[in-house]
C-alpha cells in the first residue's frame, strides 16, 4: 500500500491567525479613544456570562510587541486583526485620534518588520456608541460615517496593508444584535433587523469604493458560512433548509456578489421585509479581490413552525463530538463549503479567515505545555478539509485559526477559549497548547506535518 502522497500547500499560501480588537486588546478608553457598543454592552449587567468585560482582556494594547514576537515564534506568515474604530476616531466621524492611529501603525511596522502579513478588518462589531447614539447601523448615512473612517485607515496604512476587509460576519451583527438582542447593542426587532443588515452591506460598499479611489492592494469582505443540511428529505424540512441557507448563508453574500438578494428572505421576513432602490444594491455591488470565509461547524435543519423568525430549528448531531459552545465538529461541511462557493459564485478568490474550536481547557496551566488534543484533532481535519477543496479546483490562498489567543468571547465572556495559546487572565501569561506546536509544524512543513 503505497503512502498517500504528503499533502502540501502552495509556496506563497497565507498562514496565520485571526484576533479582533475588542476580543484582546484591553485599555477601551485609553489615549483618547471613545466607547464602542462592546464597551456599553459588557458593562450593562446581565448581557455577558459572570459579569465579564473586556477591560483588561488580553492586555494585547500594552503587550503588542512580545505578542508580536510570539507570533513570529510561530512561524507564521501573516496575522489577521481589526482595528478598533472608536480608537481611531472616538466620535466615529470628524476628530482623528492620532494616538489610536499611531498604535496601528505601529502594529503594522512590527509584523512587517517579523515577515508576518497583516490582513486587516475595519470592523469587528466594535461601533462607536457615539455612532451608535445617532442610530448606528439602523441609520443609512452610515455608510458614509464608514467610507470616511475606512478612507482615513487606507491612506495611512495602504503603503503596508496588503490586505483589508471590510466587515466581519454581518450576520453575526443584524442577527445578534438586531434580531435576537444578544449582541450588542442588544435589539430584538424583526423589523430592524433586514435594515441593519441592509446599512451593513451598503457600508462594506462605500468602504470598497473608496478604496478603489486610492487603494493599490487587495480588500474582501469576511462571513460566516455555516452550510445547511435537511434533517430529512421531506418538503417541509427541505423547503426549512433554504430558508436557514438563504437567511446566514447567502443574504450577505449575494447582493456583495451578485447585487440581489435571495427570494426566500421576503417570506423568511414577511412584512418586515423592506423594498430596496436598485441603487442600493449598486452601491454593495463592488468588485471583490477575495471573499474571507469563518468556518466552525455545519447545522442539520429540520422544519418547525414555532421557531422565530426561521420556521426552522436545528437537530443535534449525537454522533460527533461538539465544541463547548454546542457546535458541531464537522470537517465535511469545510469541504462542501468552499465547493459551494466555487460552484455558486464563479470560483472567487477564498481564505479561510477564521477556523477553531473551543473545548473545554484547563483553567490554569502547571507544565510548559498546555494538552489540547482535541484542538489538534480539529485543526488537523479542517486544515486538511481546506486542501480537498483545492485538489477538487477551490482556489483557496490562505487559512487562518481562531484563535491566536484564548481571549473575550463576546456574550459568553472568558467561559469559551478557541486559542492555540493559552491565556492566564489574572497573570496574563501566555501559555502555548500542543496546538501551536502543532499549527506551527504545519506552517513550517507547508502541510506536510498533518
Ligand atoms: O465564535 C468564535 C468567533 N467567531 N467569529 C467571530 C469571532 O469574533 C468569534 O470569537
Ligand atoms: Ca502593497
Amino acid at each position: 500500500m503505497t503512502k498517500p502522497a504528503p499533502i502540501l500547500f502552495p509556496k506563497d499560501f497565507l498562514w496565520g491567525c485571526a484576533t479582533s480588537a475588542y476580543q484582546i486588546e484591553g485599555s477601551p478608553l485609553a489615549d483618547g479613544a471613545g466607547p464602542s457598543v462592546w464597551h456599553r454592552f459588557s458593562h450593562t449587567p446581565g448581557r455577558v456570562q459572570d459579569g465579564d468585560t473586556a477591560d483588561v482582556t488580553c492586555d494585547h494594547y500594552r503587550r503588542w510587541e512580545s505578542d508580536v514576537d510570539l507570533m513570529h515564534s510561530l512561524g507564521l506568515n501573516s496575522y489577521r486583526f481589526s482595528i478598533a474604530w472608536g480608537r481611531v476616531l472616538p466620535e466615529g466621524t470628524g476628530r482623528i485620534n492620532a494616538a489610536g492611529l499611531d498604535f496601528y501603525e505601529r502594529l503594522v511596522d512590527r509584523l512587517l518588520s517579523r515577515g508576518i502579513q497583516p490582513m486587516v478588518t475595519l470592523f469587528h462589531w466594535d461601533l462607536p456608541a457615539a455612532l451608535d447614539d445617532r442610530g448606528g447601523w439602523l441609520n443609512r448615512d452610515i455608510a458614509q460615517w464608514f467610507a470616511e473612517y475606512a478612507d482615513v485607515m487606507f491612506r495611512r496604512l495602504d503603503d503596508r496593508v496588503n490586505y483589508w476587509t471590510t466587515l466581519n460576519e454581518p450576520w453575526v451583527v443584524a442577527d445578534g444584535g438586531y434580531m435576537h438582542g444578544v449582541l450588542a447593542p442588544g435589539h430584538r426587532n424583526i423589523f430592524e433587523a433586514p435594515r441593519a443588515a441592509h446599512h451593513l452591506m451598503m457600508a462594506h460598499g462605500a468602504a470598497v469604493q473608496a478604496y478603489r479611489a486610492t487603494g493599490r492592494n487587495k480588500i474582501g469582505l469576511v462571513v460566516n458560512i455555516e452550510p445547511k443540511y435537511a434533517a430529512s428529505q421531506s418538503d417541509a424540512d427541505c423547503a426549512a433548509t433554504r430558508r436557514a441557507e438563504a437567511y446566514m448563508n447567502r443574504q450577505y453574500l449575494e447582493p456583495a456578489l451578485l447585487g440581489s438578494y435571495p427570494e426566500e428572505l421576503h417570506e423568511v421576513f414577511g412584512e418586515a421585509w423592506p423594498q430596496w432602490p436598485a441603487a442600493d444594491l449598486r452601491l454593495i455591488k463592488q468588485p471583490l479581490d477575495y471573499i474571507g470565509v469563518n468556518y466552525y461547524t455545519r447545522a442539520v435543519v429540520r422544519s418547525d413552525p414555532t421557531s422565530w423568525p426561521l420556521k426552522a430549528t436545528t437537530v443535534k448531531q449525537k454522533q460527533h463530538t461538539h465544541m463547548e459552545t454546542g457546535w458541531e465538529v464537522y470537517p465535511q461541511g469545510l469541504v462542501d463549503t468552499l465547493l459551494w462557493i466555487k460552484d455558486q459564485y464563479g470560483n472567487p478568490p477564498v481564505y479561510i479567515t477564521e477556523n477553531g474550536a473551543c473545548f473545554f481547557d484547563p483553567p490554569q496551566v502547571e507544565g510548559p505545555v498546555l494538552e489540547d488534543p482535541l484542538r489538534v484533532d480539529y485543526l488537523r481535519k479542517h486544515i486538511t478539509a481546506v486542501h480537498t477543496a483545492m485538489q477538487r479546483g477551490a482556489d483557496i490562498r490562505g487559512y487562518f485559526a481562531w484563535s491566536l489567543f484564548d481571549n473575550f468571547e463576546w456574550a459568553f465572556g472568558f467561559s469559551k477559549r478557541f486559542g492555540i495559546v493559552h491565556m492566564n487572565y489574572e497573570t496574563l501569561k501566555r501559555t502555548l497548547k500542543s496546538s501551536a506546536h502543532f499549527y506551527s509544524k504545519v506552517i513550517a512543513s507547508n502541510g506536510a506535518a498533518l
